[in-house]
């Protein structure tokens, strides 16, 4: 045992005075909570410490967690999210504490405590830099709506990297300025060795990654599902539905990885999320061109789809122009119409709901082939040229043999 009684007397003694303080509606929740917060804080110590002594950073892996695995079908049927309070919002009352913790009563924490007895986890933290250890004595400060937020003291230079390395992410893109700030300070370095397994399938979730620089193959059942690279992220699920990790992720290079820890994923990053893979979940699964994807790589298009209005006679692509985006119609009519070299305009078609365009320029490389006029109110998801190439990477093929019939029947229409 690495504690001492009076250790363990303080930890209560201070758990009581928090309880006292709070009243709260549901005790086991709360202790939950502020015991998830102290782990979070060790961590953010154990890996100080560390950080101030190199030496120490021998470690033996942990042994593989003993867990059911999470096949893909389970992602299938998953529980609706649970929504948490915006830590942001609200006022320094009470009553907001209570509404939090009335949210974080849906969450099934006890089927999911990590083993954090085992601190070789703190130790897989490497520190790059050499800053002075006084500047990165980690903290950890509590917001309006009693989240306890974790603070690492960061060099400029690493902010930098972090920015960059979150700068093309879809799930970084709505966050306000004081939930960036926090994010940046929240994340933790972590170098990674060719080989080296950063999640395994069925293990407990304690981090979510992006990949700074380095390469790393993400396994179901050994079964290679797809691939990360700078700019990418993983390990979100596991936090998100408190369920075991559903896949091992190994790096095939060396790899530098930010880390954030699950109390933060949870606090800023999740409710934007969860929120919007449930927006687009249906959505995403009766457009018939992505048909052949898996649960997960809808996910992934939800989190970087964009939803974009347009009023009657609204024009949504020009004829001749540059394209950037890729379509599909949520709600509406979009018509489509061809100016021949007379100048002579002319309807081609007309697409509805699960509908898709705009694929044409993007694919080819082309100017925009037809004008698109929105016909009533038109809502369209639109997603970007590199999250197209990206995301639609399974469809490409599908996408290219369907454009070459599609151009086939707007030419015979025109003709
Ligand atoms: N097809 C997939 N199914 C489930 N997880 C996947 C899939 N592809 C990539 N992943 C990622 O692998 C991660 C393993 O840890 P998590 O379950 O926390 O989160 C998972 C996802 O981020």
């Amino acid at each position: 045992m690495d504690y001492t009684s009076d250790e363990l007397a303080h930890l209560l003694q201070e758990l009581t005075s928090s309880v006292r303080q709070s009243n709260p509606q549901d005790l086991l929740q709360f202790c939950a909570n502020f015991f998830f917060s102290k782990l979070s804080q060790d961590r953010a110590c154990r890996y100080h410490e560390q950080y101030q002594h190199p030496m120490a950073m021998e470690f033996a892996p942990p042994p593989p967690p003993v867990a059911p695995s999470t096949p893909l079908s389970t992602i299938q049927h998953m529980p609706p999210i649970p929504a948490l309070q915006d830590p942001y919002s609200g006022e320094d009352d009470d009553d907001d504490e209570d509404d939090s913790l009335y949210d974080e009563q849906q969450d099934a924490f006890d089927s999911d405590l990590p083993d954090f007895s085992n601190s070789n986890n703190f130790n897989r933290m490497h520190r790059r830099t050499s800053v002075s250890a006084e500047s990165m004595t980690p903290s950890s400060t509590r917001d309006h709506g009693g989240f306890i937020k974790t603070m690492i003291p960061k060099t400029t230079e690493q902010q930098a990297r972090i920015q960059a390395a979150i700068q093309t992410n879809f799930l970084f893109r709505h966050l306000d300025e004081m939930q960036y700030k926090d994010v940046i300070g929240a994340m933790t370095e972590k170098h990674v060795e060719p080989n080296e397994t950063v999640i395994q399938q069925g293990g407990v979730g304690d981090f979510f990654y992006i990949v700074e620089s380095g390469h790393l193959d993400c396994f179901i059942d050994e079964q290679q599902i797809t691939t990360y690279q700078e700019g990418g992220s993983f390990g979100e699920l596991a936090l998100m539905y408190n369920s075991p990790r559903a896949a091992t992720i190994v790096a095939t290079t060396k790899c530098v990885l930010w880390a954030l820890d699950r109390i933060m994923f949870r606090g800023i990053l999740m409710e934007h999320t969860s929120a919007k893979r449930r927006m687009y979940e249906s959505f995403l699964t009766d457009v018939p061109i992505l048909a052949s994807l898996d649960a997960y790589e809808r996910y992934k298009i939800a989190d970087a789809l964009e939803s974009v209005g347009f009023d009657d006679g609204q024009t949504v692509i020009e004829q001749g122009a540059v394209g950037n985006n890729f379509y599909l119609i949520e709600s509406g009519v979009a018509v489509f119409y061809k100016t021949d070299e007379n100048g002579v305009q002319t309807e081609v078609n007309r697409l509805t709901k699960g509908a898709y365009f705009g694929e044409l320029a993007l694919l080819n490389d082309s100017p925009r082939a037809a004008t698109v006029i929105a016909d009533g109110r038109l809502r369209c998801a639109t997603l970007g040229k590199k999250g197209f190439n990206r995301l639609l990477g399974p469809v490409l093929d599908i996408l290219k043999r369907s454009s070459i019939n599609y151009v086939k029947v707007m030419q015979s229409t025109v003709e």
